[in-house]
């Protein structure tokens, strides 16, 4: 494998790397209607804000290109918008707390309601409404990788600008959080691209990952992308880190905790994966930067606070069971065995929000493609500088 994809599309066509098989196999799923899409999505075989956003809007374009609005006597230039708004509309309800797959949507509707068919036969006009569809679906997972190259580049030379520890060679060592790299996105990654850009240039000391319980997205996933891309790294447990910022910290250099977002809403409260908020308490206390890297398309304007976002909560058997390749007695695994196992009583009542939300009081970047916004003299974040345009429709002058 010569790099890590989550997701492959060619017109027609569109594989999806199966997550919750990682580390131990590598198992490429079909997905091509929104029915299987959105079982892809709320079963996390794919996660991750972009990722989420470009599996549903892509899935769709296949399921166009195979003429499924035909049989869904969507012929006509409203029947077909209607058909496509029923599919989005039904997409939107696979996992409620990442606002990319929202805005992607209404990217997509837009999109389609300003295709101009006038005078055309209906059918040419259906299929021109489905043409425009498609290329913007793949717009979305096109234009996603350069997205994130930029996410790596504003953030590696802020934090190199702003880092309260270095190495003597001018190197920094981070902590990230969940996954939120080419698992998470078409490539490259958000918070986990700034660690690589960092890396490409020479100025990585470490990078340190959490196991973020309980689905693991960390040791599952980022510690399978660090040790691919041979970026040199350590796993903890989320609740090691408080340890490792009180007697680490200076040894290593840890400059920054740098996270994702599945949704940062106006004032600059952000959702991310549970544990996020703990992490951004303790980087306070401990004077170590916390970042937050997100794309302009996980920005949430028309939710004023964090106390707006709508958290998921998950099963219980996230919690109370787990499941892995199997360890010989020889202490090889085999990858070829896997088992799901109990690790507590079955009958215990279970808490399990997927997310928790970090007050901007707590954030000292966000890093989006555009640019890094940092705090003003009032104290507060303000995007309407790096997304004019989506301001003054949201917001207004
Ligand atoms: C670039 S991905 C950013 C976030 O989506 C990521 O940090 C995260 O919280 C993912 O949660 P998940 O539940 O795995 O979809």
């Amino acid at each position: 494998m010569s790099s890590l994809q989550a997701i492959r599309y060619r017109r027609g066509e569109l594989l999806v790397l199966d997550q919750l098989r990682l580390p131990h196999e590598h198992h490429y799923d079909p997905v091509s209607t929104s029915e299987e899409a959105f079982d892809c999505i709320r079963s996390m075989r794919v996660r991750g804000a972009p990722a989420i956003a470009i599996v549903a809007a892509l899935a769709h374009a296949v399921e166009l290109h195979s003429g499924a609005h035909l049989s869904s006597a969507a012929t006509t230039p409203d029947g077909t918008v209607a058909y496509i708004d029923s599919r989005l509309d039904y997409l939107y309800e696979s996992r409620p707390t990442a606002v990319d797959l929202g805005n992607a949507i209404t990217n997509l509707k837009n999109v389609v309601r300003d295709v101009d068919v006038q005078g055309q036969e209906a059918g040419a006009a259906s299929s021109k409404i489905v043409e425009a569809y498609i290329a913007a679906a793949e717009e979305i997972f096109r234009k996603d990788t350069d997205t994130n190259k930029s996410i790596g580049a504003h953030g590696a030379a802020w934090l190199l600008a702003n880092a309260p520890a270095k190495s003597a060679e001018g190197k920094v060592a981070v902590l990230t959080h969940c996954n939120t790299g080419s698992l998470a996105t078409s490539g490259h990654g958000t918070a986990l691209g700034i660690i690589r850009s960092l890396h490409q240039a020479g100025q990585l000391a470490h990078a340190f990952c959490t196991e973020t319980r309980p689905y693991n997205q960390g040791s599952r996933l980022t510690a399978f992308e660090l040790v691919f891309e041979k970026i040199p790294s350590t796993l903890i447990t989320d609740s090691m880190a408080g340890a490792l910022f009180n007697t680490r910290r200076e040894r290593d250099h840890i400059a920054a905790v740098i996270v994702g977002a599945d949704r940062v809403v106006r004032n600059g409260d952000t959702a991310n994966k549970i544990g996020t908020y703990a992490l951004s308490v303790l980087a306070r206390h401990h004077g170590v930067k916390f970042i937050v890297a997100a794309p302009t398309t996980s920005i949430d304007l028309r939710t004023e606070t964090g106390a707006g976002i709508k958290i998921e909560e998950r099963k219980p058997e996230e919690l109370t069971q787990i499941s892995g390749a199997v360890v010989g007695k020889d202490g090889k695994v085999d990858t070829s065995r896997t088992e799901r196992v109990a690790i507590a009583d079955q009958t215990i009542g279970v808490w399990n929000p997927a997310f928790d939300v970090t007050p901007a009081e707590l954030i000292d970047a966000v890093v989006t493609e555009k640019g890094v916004v940092t705090k003003g003299a009032d104290g507060k974040f303000d995007f309407r500088d790096i997304m004019p345009e989506r301001w003054a429709d949201v917001v207004g002058q």
